[in-house]
């Protein structure tokens, strides 16, 4: 069988003479017409450090691909600066554009008949979107990550945006001067590359290593560094071998690798955003996840790793201290890992990890031994109960309370609640409420980066719980609880929460409850009349019809004809 076998429909034959015509002006000569054809989803963009050198790696990505006996055939992808778009309107696109990233990636190749795909990507979306086009696709494809951002040094400390974000809650608390306000914003992004802590990006990119779809030790290299370019010509390399051996998304993707990719999250630290990636890639290749599965593999792993946002060390640091495949080697020893899952290489996981120690070396203290490790349970925890029946995922790092309840101070909007903060109005005790933010009544699902590390600056981390029908930023933590499911826009009990009503959190009964009668809350939901949506045409409009329940991963093509 040969290598272009679906590129052959454009390349081969008299008939398609005009379209070789044309493949001859972008660079094609004689002998190139039985190569495979391979797509370079460029996410590039001078929009965010996250995707600014990516255009270099394109080009390694390029010549590699040719090299191996490839043809590649370059195209842009959009992004969305979830650190800059932050707090603002401009934020609602930031989950849309996932979407359109899988989209674009989709319609690219399969209207160009490509015979495989080599995605590079840095902010947050670009990991899902691609890994969703992917499913969809179902050719031999790799993702390549544009790599993570160094940290930034101010007064002795090292600083990722996240600490910008905290430093306008200890501002705006009295706690530190203009002039520190102003340090930390020169000095927190001191180039390109993804937001350096274990937030949403390096989160995304560690759980495609532990796929198999991405090359080991190729999520947590730093965007400038030399290796970041070498591997992303390795994964060319690697890629066009995978063209030849037909080794497809849907042999790599299985249930097992699903298992180690949230095994990884787990004990990486990872943001809340992958619970909503992770069912989304699921539901694309069509492999049974569900939101439970989460809650099941937490209680079996601990969190290992101390990095950000509430442990103390960044993404460049845990590449240093041996990364993903060292974290994984130690989970496959415990019988945490599916040693037999199929990565892109060709080899098992078990096989690429096989010179690894099962232990993690004794000259660092980023990666913790089983006997120390930072939790002794995952952090993501599923809360069910009356206010969120499909479920709703709390993040547990960084506090000494896991059980909280206290009087709702409900906002219908991510700044009204900020405000409120920022103004001390919220004080020790209090739930903050935000509703009406879900994938459906944002639409998009905002992170609550500002008002959650408006929170912590503020010092009440420990104290103070926030829910929300929204999403958070890798950056988050605290007593939080996002994507409460079913979401205010559809009636969910979130919307019927009134100010001063008594809600419980409490992580270790997996409760998120609002304390009123069940007659009470029929009552209630009786007289609930549905919003204007604040969007009915454009993207966010089409985005706000078509898109599906947080716990399902908010995806936009389910069951879309049933
Ligand atoms: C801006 C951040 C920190 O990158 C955020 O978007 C995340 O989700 O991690
Ligand atoms: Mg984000």
């Amino acid at each position: 069988m040969s290598d272009n076998r679906r590129s052959q429909v454009v390349t081969q034959g008299v008939q398609r003479t005009p379209n070789r015509a044309m493949l001859r002006a972008v660079g094609f000569g004689d002998n190139d017409f039985t190569k495979p054809i391979i797509g370079v989803a460029n996410g590039y963009s001078t929009i965010t450090p996250c995707n600014m050198g990516i255009g270099d790696l394109a080009e390694r990505a390029e010549a590699g691909v040719r090299e191996a006996g490839g043809m590649p055939q370059i195209f842009g992808t959009i992004t969305i600066s979830d650190g800059i778009s932050m707090g603002t309107e401009g934020m609602k696109y930031s989950l849309v554009s996932r979407e359109v990233i899988a989209d674009s990636i989709e319609t690219v190749c399969n209207g160009q008949s490509m015979d495989g795909v080599i995605a590079i990507g840095g902010c947050d979306k670009n990991m899902p979107g691609a890994m969703l086009a992917m499913c969809r696709l179902n050719i031999p494809s790799i993702f390549v990550y544009g790599g993570t951002i160094k940290p930034g040094h101010y007064e002795g400390e090292d600083l990722t945006v996240v600490s910008a974000f905290e430093a306008v809650g200890e501002y705006s608390a009295g706690k530190i001067d203009e002039e520190r306000l102003l340090g930390v914003e020169r000095n927190a992004c001191p180039g390109a590359g993804s937001c350096g802590g274990m937030y949403t990006a390096n989160t995304m990119s560690s759980a495609f290593e532990a796929l198999g779809m991405s090359l080991m030790y190729s999520s947590t290299m730093a965007a400038e560094d030399e290796e970041k370019a070498e591997s992303t010509a390795k994964s060319a390399q690697v890629l066009v071998e995978a063209v030849r051996k037909q080794i497809l998304p849907r042999q790599i993707l299985t249930r097992k690798a699903f298992e180690n990719a949230l095994s990884v999250i787990m004990a990486v630290g990872g943001s809340t955003n992958s619970v909503l990636h992770m069912l989304a890639i699921a539901n694309a290749i069509g492999v049974p996840l569900s939101i439970d599965d989460f809650e099941t593999i937490r209680r079996k792993v601990p969190v290992l790793c101390d990095l950000k946002p509430s442990g103390r060390y960044v993404a460049t640091d845990f590449h240093r201290a041996g990364g993903v495949p060292q974290v994984m080697k130690m989970l496959l020893s415990k019988g945490l890992l599916h040693g037999d899952a199929l990565t892109i290489t060709g080899q098992t996981v078990a096989e690429l990890l096989a010179d690894i120690p099962a232990e993690p070396r004794a000259d660092q203290d980023v990666i913790r031994t089983f006997d120390h490790p930072m939790y002794p349970q995952g952090h993501l925890g599923i809360l069910k109960g009356n206010l969120a029946t499909e479920g709703a995922v709390a993040k547990l790092t960084g506090i000494k309370k896991r059980q909280i309840t206290g009087p709702a101070r409900v906002f219908e909007s991510e700044e009204e609640c900020l405000r409120a903060i920022l103004d001390k109005q919220i004080v020790a005790g209090d739930i903050v409420v935000v509703r009406y933010e879900g994938p459906k009544g944002g639409p998009g699902m905002r992170e609550m980066l500002a008002p959650t590390s408006a929170i912590i600056g503020a010092g009440l981390g420990d104290s103070v719980g926030l829910i929300t029908d929204g999403r958070f930023s890798g950056g988050t933590y605290g007593m939080v609880v996002g994507h409460v499911a079913p979401e205010a826009a559809v009636g969910g009990t979130i919307a019927l929460v009134q100010e001063g009503d008594s809600i419980t959190i409490d992580a270790d009964h997996n409760l998120l409850q609002l304390n009123i009668s069940d007659e009470e809350l029929a009552q209630r939901r009786a007289a609930w009349q549905p919003r204007k949506p604040n969007y009915t045409r454009g993207i966010l409009g089409k985005y706000a019809k078509l898109v599906s329940s947080s716990s399902r991963g908010a995806v936009t093509d389910l069951d879309l004809f049933e």
